[in-house]
């Protein structure tokens, strides 16, 4: 039997299925156009073959327009991409919040807690370790139930995970890099037998290589066609959703000039002429026009083609993200509103400097500079953004604390320096070397692309915190803990921890990364935990199981707050509370 969360689930892919074979499907939507309140209706039913009565209807699909799917019945509408944090009836009532605000949390957020003699190499409060090959593996029992994503989720987490992809959508970059002078043109000859037995001695070595040349080569070009060909579509959406502009304005002034032809009349003179131009038939450019169509709308943010009915509220959501879109845009990838220059919209970028340079505000308001945040607690306040920790030489020396040596086994292991305490596979910062996949997104693997969070404004007086764009999975690194390496603060909040011979303190009231901007929950959704790489400690923020569009928050400890004159305003019961307040 079914669970009812199983069977949502089912509905909403069969729905989903459906509208995407909708959209492949090659029907005249245009045609749509002449019907007087047109509308199509999809109807699917599960059936328990066990069971004469059917288990749960699918979704219909239904719309009006070209709309084909979108019924507000086939999305759930749970799924905001708004932070979920608790809101308060009562403004800040964080006494001491000036304390807080200019320096970052105090010890042990789940690490320096536990009795760690230091020869363990990663402990966490609830023992979750890193997936590996995909799967987490989870050894905690506080297993989060993820939501199924509504159609516009969808649509809002495919933007920001396309952002964060890494790949530039620098239109000057990516024609200059085009038009760079060819690749080796061995490269990609087909045609040469390189390892035949007749090539002297020299020539077999240079050969020995050519693979690996051409294989890195191919590379180069496949990433490089790949990105043009992007930028390419976004350069086709603007450019046609600007041609369905045009042709309207077109008809319009036939219509002027001629009031006695029917609307009709004018729109098919208009059609005939660019389908000659295009070189296409008539129908075939209706077809591409219903398509170019909908890109229209949603440039007028009024309805996103046939595949998401968009009420009142999603573009509400909308609207309220695109500062946040244009922040992580502007960002990431400083030229890509030359592609709007395309179609006359202003080319220069709103937003410069780091991504975490800029506080979002969930309600769709200007995003406000880091700095600003912080200026009624500290006038001068500025903060460095480290993509890796720095030892405070003042504090340390040359030395670093967190160095932990490697066990006994691992020296015995001639064939590598470094090998991972937790898999026992060699580590290195070279990705062809490395055999350790603990933490693949922060570790030893390829080209690291910026994690997708942001910094947010928090609605309910913790002034900033962070927010997940994209969901990571339970056991997912979401980044590492990184800040000035020092010892000896005192009264400013900081993470300590020790390796067993050293203790040091990891301080980011003024350096660090996002980690830093991590506010606390008593039923949260991440942690920190300890690791060894390349036998430095470190402490990574790992996932619990975040979805996209959430706060991400940690636990601080009852330690953190006893010792605050600081009220806790996450608004959940942690564990123990819950228990002590059950009425039975
Ligand atoms: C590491 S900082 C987190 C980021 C911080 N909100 C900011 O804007 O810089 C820790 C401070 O955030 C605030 N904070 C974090 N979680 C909180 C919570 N659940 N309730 C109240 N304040 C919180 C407290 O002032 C705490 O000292």
């Amino acid at each position: 039997m079914l669970s009812e969360e199983q069977i949502t689930a089912l509905r909403q892919r069969v729905a989903s299925a459906i509208a995407d074979e909708l959209t492949r499907a090659d029907i005249d939507w245009a045609a749509f156009d002449q019907l007087v309140e047109p509308s199509v209706r999809v109807e699917a039913e599960f059936r328990d073959s066990r069971s004469p009565a059917a288990l749960a209807p699918a979704p219909a699909l239904g719309g009006s327009g070209i709309s084909a799917a979108g019924n507000q019945n086939a999305e759930p509408t749970s799924g905001v991409i708004v932070p979920s944090v608790a809101s308060h009836d009562t403004p800040n009532q964080v006494s001491g919040h000036h304390q807080a605000e200019d320096t970052t949390m105090n010890e042990n957020s789940g690490t320096s807690d536990s009795e760690d003699d230091g020869t363990s190499s990663r402990i966490a409060i609830s023992g979750l370790r890193p997936s590996r090959r995909g799967i987490p593996v989870v050894e905690d029992n506080t297993q989060r139930q993820m939501q199924v994503p509504s159609s516009l989720d969808k649509l809002i987490i495919g933007i920001w995970e396309q952002l964060h992809s890494g790949v530039s959508v620098d239109p000057v970059q990516i024609l200059g890099e085009f038009m760079a002078p060819p690749l080796l043109g061995d490269a990609i000859s087909p045609s040469q037998d390189v390892s035949g037995p007749s090539l002297s001695t020299s020539s077999a070595l240079v050969s020995a290589s050519l693979p690996g040349r051409r294989f890195n080569d191919t590379t180069v070009l496949c990433r490089k066609v790949t990105q043009a060909s992007r930028t390419c579509r976004s350069i086709e959406v603007i450019v046609q959703a600007r041609w369905v502009e045009h042709f309207d304005a077109y008809v319009e002034h036939l219509k002027a000039n001629d009031p006695k032809s029917s609307v009709t009349r004018h729109r098919k003179a208009a059609s005939v002429e660019a389908s000659s131009s295009f070189g296409w038939s008539e129908k075939e450019l209706r077809n591409k026009m219903a398509i170019w169509r909908g890109y229209k709308e949603i440039k007028e943010r009024r309805r996103l083609g046939y595949r998401i009915g968009f009420d009142n509220e999603s573009i509400q959501r909308l609207r309220h993200l695109r500062p946040a879109l244009e922040v992580a845009a502007d960002t990431m990838n400083p030229n890509w509103r030359r592609l709007l220059s395309i179609v006359g919209e202003p080319p220069e970028r709103v937003y410069a400097g780091h991504p975490h340079d800029w506080v979002v505000c969930l309600d769709g308001s200007p995003p406000i500079q880091l700095r600003k945040t912080y200026l009624q607690w500290d006038p001068h306040f500025e903060y460095k953004h480290l993509e890796e920790s720095v030892i405070d030489q003042a504090a340390w020396g040359c030395d670093d604390p967190r160095w932990r040596p490697p066990s006994s086994e691992a020296l015995t292991r001639v064939s590598s320096l470094f090998v991972c305490q937790d898999c026992s596979n060699e580590q290195s910062d070279d990705p062809k070397l490395n055999c350790c996949y603990c933490f693949p997104s922060l570790f030893g693997c390829a080209t690291l692309t910026p994690p997708p969070v942001q910094v947010f404004r928090t609605p309910d007086g913790r002034n900033n915190g962070l927010m997940a764009l994209c969901a990571f999975e339970r056991g997912a690194a979401v980044g590492e803990f990184v800040g000035v390496i020092t010892k000896g603060l005192q009264d400013v909040d900081v993470m300590e921890d020790t390796t067993g011979s050293a203790k040091y303190q990891i301080w980011q009231g003024r350096q660090g990364n996002f980690t830093r901007f991590v506010n606390h929950s008593c039923n949260a959704n991440a942690q920190y935990q300890r690791f060894t790489w390349l036998d430095t400690q470190r402490i990574i923020l790992v996932s619990k199981g975040i979805e996209a569009g959430s706060e991400i928050t940690v636990d601080y400890s009852d330690k953190y707050w006893k010792g605050l004159d600081k009220t806790c305003l996450c608004g959940e019961k942690s564990w123990e509370e819950a228990r002590r307040s059950q009425l039975w």
